[in-house]
């Protein structure tokens, strides 16, 4: 059966501050799921974490994962939550190989397991050539991916990882995420906070957006290709400002002109397509596009949208 972590009501208000980091978050994750958490720079994605694992006291609301609370019992979430933070973890003086074994060492394991799921780990995410490396020596992306191997190692129930490809190079990216896949179906629950929307469109089963501490957007990525799939993105270059200027432009179509790129850019829902296409097509006879493009809007196109809507209100 899916197990479920639930965040109700869930509320914070730093000491002194006049805002909430966050207020009235209401998300249930469940197991065999990755979830992403987007948003821009404060919008409180880092202060959920925080509260998950019980390094935050929240203000107010409830955090349960089948019935257990968090809240009350900070013991408890972590023992069932692993967190890789924003920040490396301080590795000055300690090799790759050893600060993952001290982790295995906290989380119980004897030392044949210890040096057998080591081993693993470093072959699993093609780190062990750094193996017997200080810290202090390691690039900002391979203390990135010691850090995710700490955390991974021994997996708890619940992953919270924050930006965890940052510096990461494109192979170890994939990597990162093939495992997170892997861990997802052996039934934990991950949630990654990350900025990157290309890696939340390639790798995520579910995509929430945050703003002002609030949740604005919280979508399975299916349901969201579906719906993308019925806007689409018609651009179309003209070879002049005065010919893009004097075209006839199709009215039921709603449209914006680009003066840098001397273009016509339309938001096509599929039931005006044909419009679109029958106009483009008289376009390209009369010889007055030099080029055209049709795409799906990208998730980085909705976030934008997403978060100047909510910054108006
Ligand atoms: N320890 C703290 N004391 C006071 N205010 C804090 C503290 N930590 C965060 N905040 C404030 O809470 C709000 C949310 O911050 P948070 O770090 O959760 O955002 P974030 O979405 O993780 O941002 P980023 O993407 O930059 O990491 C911000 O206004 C921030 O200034």
């Amino acid at each position: 059966m899916s197990k479920q972590l639930v965040l109700h009501s869930l509320s914070k208000k730093y000491n002194k501050s006049e805002k909430f980091a966050n207020k009235n978050i209401n998300l249930t994750f469940f197991s065999g799921e990755i979830s992403t958490i987007t948003g821009h720079n404060g919008a409180g994605k880092t202060t959920m974490l925080n509260q998950v694992i019980g390094i935050t006291k929240p203000s107010k609301g409830s955090i349960t994962f089948n019935g257990k609370s968090f809240v009350t019992e900070s013991k408890v979430a972590r023992e069932y939550v692993s967190m890789m933070p924003q920040l490396h973890a301080p590795l000055n003086g300690v090799t790759m190989s050893q600060s993952i074994r001290s982790i295995l060492r906290i989380r119980g394991l004897s030392e044949k397991e210890v040096k057998k799921e080591t081993t693993k780990i470093l072959k699993e995410l093609a780190i062990n050539d750094w193996k017997d490396t200080p810290g202090q020596k390691l690039s900002g992306g391979l203390r990135r991916l010691t850090s995710f191997a700490m955390t991974v190692a021994y997996p708890a129930p619940i992953l919270l990882l924050d930006e965890p490809t940052n510096d990461v190079d494109p192979i170890r990216r994939q990597i990162i995420w093939k495992h997170l896949r892997k861990l997802a179906k052996s039934g934990h629950i991950i949630i990654v906070v990350t900025h990157n929307l290309l890696e939340v469109e390639k790798y995520a089963d579910r995509y929430i957006l945050m703003n002002n501490g609030k949740v604005l957007e919280d979508k399975r990525l299916q349901e969201r290709s579906l719906e993308s799939s019925r806007l689409n993105k018609l651009v179309v270059n003209f070879s002049s400002e005065e010919e893009a200027l004097c075209v006839k432009l199709p009215k039921s179509l709603n449209h914006t002109y680009n003066s840098e790129e001397v273009a016509h850019e339309f938001d096509i829902e599929a039931e005006e397509m044909v419009a679109g296409i029958f106009w483009l097509m008289q376009m390209i006879e009369e010889k007055k596009v030099v080029n055209y493009s049709f795409s799906p809007k990208s998730l980085n196109e909705t976030y934008g949208e997403m978060i100047n809507g909510d910054d108006e209100e």
